[in-house]
């Protein structure tokens, strides 16, 4: 498995290539090559990056050439078996000695091997390392390091060096996630990755950076990436449920009439149609997080940080959310398809397994909201002082006075509806805060104390940020389209606002005027639009355009034959290559005869 899956990845590595590295072109076709992800993922997807953000233009001269030309393999080695979340705990240990212009790279405990980066296990020969650093005898805190971990000849591990396969997991069973140990393994002083922060030969330690968190760059970047990602992976798997629900016939809901395309039902549509509106909102959201990052890049060129705080937040809520919602959502499509979206022919499996992985890694779901809430806490009192507010938290000035905001089921009127959920929730959060300090608590008590509330103002934040630049992007965008793609597209973005809002409905009573007659007006209006989009539902995935080998499902494929296909793979499992398996004369035999 692991010697096929580096064989396809290479195959894909060629594309790069001729793209290059972020081709949209590149990016949508690499799992044509595999379903499962490639061992060098890391390489493209962190290590390189990595350079590009982390390195002097000297650093870059040397190590870029080397990695692009895949004459070097490398991956991204920041979290340990003790540490993921806390990067200021990480216990990797990288000395300066003076003497010999060198780091020397300590494991210090079993908590500190570097475990789970991606193609650490057999595949990269040098990796990035996140190590605390120490000159001096001052620790500076993880700083990042190019180690090369194998030999480049013979792929031996170098002395000094403990690498290697961490074992099976839920999904990324080929990514090759690999575990990694130092014993007082010496590098150059150039080693030491040196955009940020540089160390000089005497060993002393010079702060670049403005900004304490530029090491974590790379991560903010993936982040980014990630919501991208998880709009894709999303349309895949619908595109495979709605295909497969006009296909399959179930039931009998009037007597003498033919069983229906499960489709047509709409409990089939509650579960699916949200999933393409879901897709449209995150990559129209993506595209707009895309833009948003390149321009605080832009800004942090000229020397400005003021925009990485907001960029900072909103990577973080909206990785959260979009990677949240995705796997919730593609589970929701292996529900629809019954048995067959359990079998793993289906492409369901290793969709859902992808996506919740998404959820974990580049940051925890629950460490990522609170860091969202931290700026939003922040925000509101700079607010309370005057200070302005940056442009996606403008919606709080409209909480200042505390009137509630008078419920308007227009899409924009929702849209403000959900402002005004995030304003209410975070105002309820600093209430609390204050209300527990007040009672005698350190800040750092009465924060803990309110955290279940702060993840929930950050999802109510980023659901607000989400309704917002969905709505606002597809009137953009339908501008100059026909009047029928325009009714369509709008349909979509409007069925996300009102199945959102049929889900917040407590948090829409409790800070606007919504009432429960307002709540039966919005339930009757999406039914009614879900049965309005069933005539386009195929239309709107075939739209997608996803190639069968891409799609890679017996469920999902362009022309239907679903029971055909999944006979197909049934066939050509191993167990089936004889009709009768030595099992049954091992074991099964004897035991009925009471030999066993
Ligand atoms: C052949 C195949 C090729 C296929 C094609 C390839 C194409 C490639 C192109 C693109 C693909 C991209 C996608 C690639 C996918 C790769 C797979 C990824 C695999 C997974 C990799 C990993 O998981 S790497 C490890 C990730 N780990 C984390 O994310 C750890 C999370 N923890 C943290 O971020 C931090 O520890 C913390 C912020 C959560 C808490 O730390 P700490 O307690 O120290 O911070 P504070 O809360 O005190 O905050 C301090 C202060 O700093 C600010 N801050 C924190 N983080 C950031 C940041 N990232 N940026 C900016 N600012 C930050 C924070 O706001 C605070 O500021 P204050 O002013 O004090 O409020
Ligand atoms: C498939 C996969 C691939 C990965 N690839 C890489 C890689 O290539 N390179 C790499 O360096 N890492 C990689 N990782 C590791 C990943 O980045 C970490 O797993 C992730 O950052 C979470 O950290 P953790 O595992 O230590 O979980 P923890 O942080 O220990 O989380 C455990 C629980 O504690 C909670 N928690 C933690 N801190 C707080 C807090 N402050 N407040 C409230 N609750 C908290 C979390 O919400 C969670 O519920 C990968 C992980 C996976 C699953």
């Amino acid at each position: 498995m692991y010697g096929q899956i580096v064989r396809d990845g290479l195959v894909n590595v060629t594309g790069i290539e001729d793209l290059g590295l972020t081709s949209p072109v590149l990016q949508r076709t690499s799992d044509a090559f595999f379903k499962e992800i490639s061992p060098f993922l890391l390489h493209f997807g962190m290590f390189v990056p990595t350079i590009i953000g982390q390195c002097t233009p000297e650093q870059q001269a040397k190590w870029l050439p080397l990695a692009m030309d895949l004459k070097i393999i490398g991956t991204y080695a920041q979290t340990e078996l003790g540490h993921g979340t806390f990067i200021r705990g990480l216990e990797t240990t990288a000395t300066y000695d003076a003497s010999t212009e060198q780091f020397i790279l300590k494991t210090p405990k079993l908590s500190s091997y570097k475990w789970w980066a991606g193609g650490l296990g057999k595949t990269a020969n040098h990796c990035i390392v996140l190590a605390q650093l120490y000159t001096k005898g001052v620790c500076h805190g993880p700083h990042p390091f190019i180690v090369q971990i194998r030999d480049t000849e013979t792929h031996m591990p170098l002395p000094g060096i403990k690498v290697g396969e961490i074992g099976p997991k839920l999904g990324f069973n080929t990514a090759d996630n690999g575990f990694l140990g130092f014993e007082d393994f010496r590098i150059p002083r150039e080693n030491l990755m040196m955009k940020n922060a540089q160390v000089t030969k005497d060993g002393t330690y010079v702060k670049v950076a403005r900004h304490g968190k530029l090491t974590y760059g790379t991560m903010v970047f993936v982040r980014v990436m990630l919501v991208s990602d998880m709009a894709y992976c999303l349309a895949k798997a619908v595109t495979i449920a709605v295909r497969y629900s006009a296909v399959r016939r179930q039931s009998q809901p009037k007597p003498d009439q033919p069983e229906p395309q499960v489709l047509d039902y709409l409990t089939q549509q509650h579960k699916l149609f949200i999933c393409i509106s879901t897709a449209h909102a995150m990559k129209l959201t993506s595209t707009w997080l895309w833009n948003t990052f390149t321009g605080v890049l832009a800004d942090m060129r000229d020397g400005n940080t003021d925009t990485l705080p907001e960029l900072h937040a909103l990577s973080s809520c909206l990785k959260a959310i979009s990677t949240s919602d995705t796997s919730a959502l593609i589970e929701q499509c292996r529900f629809a398809c019954g048995g067959h979206g359990y079998m793993y022919s289906s492409n369901l499996p290793a969709l859902y397994s992808f996506a919740t992985a998404t959820r974990t890694y580049e940051g925890d779901y629950t460490v990522l909201l609170l860091q969202t809430a931290r700026f939003l806490v922040k925000s509101w009192e700079q607010m309370d002082e005057g200070k302005p507010l940056t442009p996606t938290l403008a919606y709080l000035e409209q909480s200042r006075n505390g009137s509630q905001v008078s419920w308007d089921d227009s899409p924009e009127g929702i849209v403000r509806g959900f402002d005004a959920v995030a304003a209410g929730r975070i105002g309820a959060c600093v209430k609390s805060i204050r209300k527990h300090i007040n009672n005698g608590m350190d800040y750092e008590d009465a924060w803990q104390m309110t955290t279940v509330q702060l993840v929930g103002a950050a999802e109510a934040h980023c659901r607000a940020v989400i309704c917002r630049v969905y709505r606002d992007e597809t009137a953009r965008l339908t501008a100059g389209c026909s009047p029928g793609v325009k009714a369509v597209l709008d349909q979509l973005s409007t069925l996300y606002l009102l199945y959102w809002a049929l889900e917040r409905t407590g948090d829409l009573l409790r800070f606007s005027s919504l009432s429960e007659r307002d709540i039966e007006n919005l339930q009757a209006r999406y039914e009614a639009l879900l049965l309005k989009i069933r005539p386009n539902a195929v239309g709107l995935v075939d739209a997608f355009d996803f190639r069968d080998e891409v799609l890679m499902s017996t469920l999902g494929s362009y022309d239907g034959r679903v029971y055909e296909r999944l006979m197909e793979e049934a066939l050509k499992t191993p167990l089936n290559r004889e009709p009768v398996s030595d099992s049954f004369h091992k074991y099964i035999k004897p035991m009925m005869q009471g030999k066993l």
